[in-house]
C-alpha cells in the first residue's frame, strides 16, 4: 500500500513527486510486489492535485524541473506492470484525479461531499493531451469533452455514474474492497495481465514518450504567461478567501 501523506492537503510538491515515484521505482524492482493500493492518510482529501505554488512566480528551470516530474509519475504508474488499485478515501481535483485515473481500478468511498475531476479550466489552465487521454481512456470521448470544457468536479456518485470511478464503497469498507479486488485481479497470470495492459495503454504512453520535450516546453511557455500567472494567483486568493 503506497499513502499520500503531505498535509493538509496531499498537494503534489515537486518533493512529494519525486519521494513518490522513488517509492514507486522500489516497488516495481521487487519481484515480491505484484500489486499496490494507493490512497492517502489526510482525511477527507485524497490529493488536491499539482501543487499550485510550483506553478507561481518560478523560474522556467524550476518549471521545467517541476513537470518533469509530474510527466514521470504518469509514466510510472500509468505504465505499472503492477496491479495498481486506487482507493479514493477524499476528494481528488485536477492531478489528484489524473493519478486515480491512472490506476487499473478506483473505489471511491461513498460520500457525497467529496469530489473528483480534471477542473483545469476553472483555474484558467488547460489539461495538456496527455490528462486528456488518460480520462478519454476511462469515460470516452463525450463524457471527457464535456468534462473538461467545463472543469467539472463531480461528487463521488456523479462520478459513479460517469464511469469515473467503478466502484462506491461506505468510508469504513474502502480498504477492505481495495484488498478484495487487488486478490481478484492478482488471481490472473502476470504475464498475460501484463502484456494486455500494456497493449491497452501503449499508444498514450509512447505518445507522451516521443514528444516529452516538446510537452515540457508548451508548459512551461503556457504556465509562463503572465496572464496564467495571474489566473492561479487569483485562484489562490479565492481559495484562501473561501476559508475564511
Ligand atoms: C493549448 C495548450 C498549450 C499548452 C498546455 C501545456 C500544458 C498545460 C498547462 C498547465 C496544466 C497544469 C495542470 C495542473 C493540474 C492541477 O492539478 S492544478 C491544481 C488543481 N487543484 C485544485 O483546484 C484544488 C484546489 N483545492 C481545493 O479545492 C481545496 O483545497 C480542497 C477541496 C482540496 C480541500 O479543501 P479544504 O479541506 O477546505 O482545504 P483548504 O481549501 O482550506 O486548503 C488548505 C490549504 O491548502 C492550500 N491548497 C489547496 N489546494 C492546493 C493546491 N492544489 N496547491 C497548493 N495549495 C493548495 C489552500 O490554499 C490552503 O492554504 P492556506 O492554509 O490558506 O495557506
Amino acid at each position: 500500500m503506497m499513502k499520500l501523506k503531505s498535509p493538509p492537503v496531499n498537494s503534489l510538491s515537486l518533493e512529494l513527486l519525486t519521494e513518490f515515484a522513488i517509492s514507486l521505482e522500489k516497488l516495481e524492482n521487487n519481484r515480491a510486489c505484484r500489486g499496490v493500493i494507493i490512497t492517502s492518510s489526510v482525511p477527507k482529501i485524497f490529493s488536491s492535485g499539482l501543487d499550485i505554488t510550483e506553478m507561481c512566480g518560478k523560474s522556467m528551470e524550476h518549471y521545467t524541473e517541476f513537470w518533469r516530474a509530474v510527466q514521470e509519475i504518469w509514466l510510472r504508474v500509468y505504465s505499472s506492470s503492477m496491479v495498481t488499485v486506487a482507493a479514493v478515501n477524499g476528494s481528488s481535483p485536477a492531478g489528484g484525479c489524473l493519478i486515480a485515473l491512472s490506476c487499473d481500478y478506483r473505489i471511491m468511498a461513498e460520500n457525497p461531499k467529496f469530489s473528483i475531476g480534471l477542473n483545469e479550466a476553472q483555474l484558467g489552465i488547460v489539461a495538456p493531451f496527455w490528462f486528456k487521454d488518460t480520462f478519454v481512456n476511462v469515460v470516452g470521448h463525450r463524457i471527457a469533452e464535456r468534462s473538461l470544457q467545463l472543469g467539472s468536479l463531480h461528487s463521488a456518485p456523479e462520478a459513479h455514474k460517469l464511469g469515473l470511478v467503478d466502484e462506491l464503497v461506505p468510508e469504513e469498507k474502502l480498504m477492505e474492497k481495495a484488498a478484495a479486488v487487488m486478490a481478484q485481479w492478482l488471481a490472473l497470470p502476470d504475464h498475460a495481465r501484463q502484456l494486455t495492459k500494456t497493449m491497452m495503454r501503449k499508444p498514450v504512453v509512447d505518445r507522451l514518450v516521443a514528444h516529452r520535450e516538446e510537452d515540457i516546453k508548451n508548459f512551461v511557455t503556457f504556465i509562463s504567461k503572465e496572464s496564467i500567472q495571474k489566473s492561479l494567483r487569483m485562484y489562490m486568493e479565492m481559495l484562501k478567501k473561501r476559508k475564511s
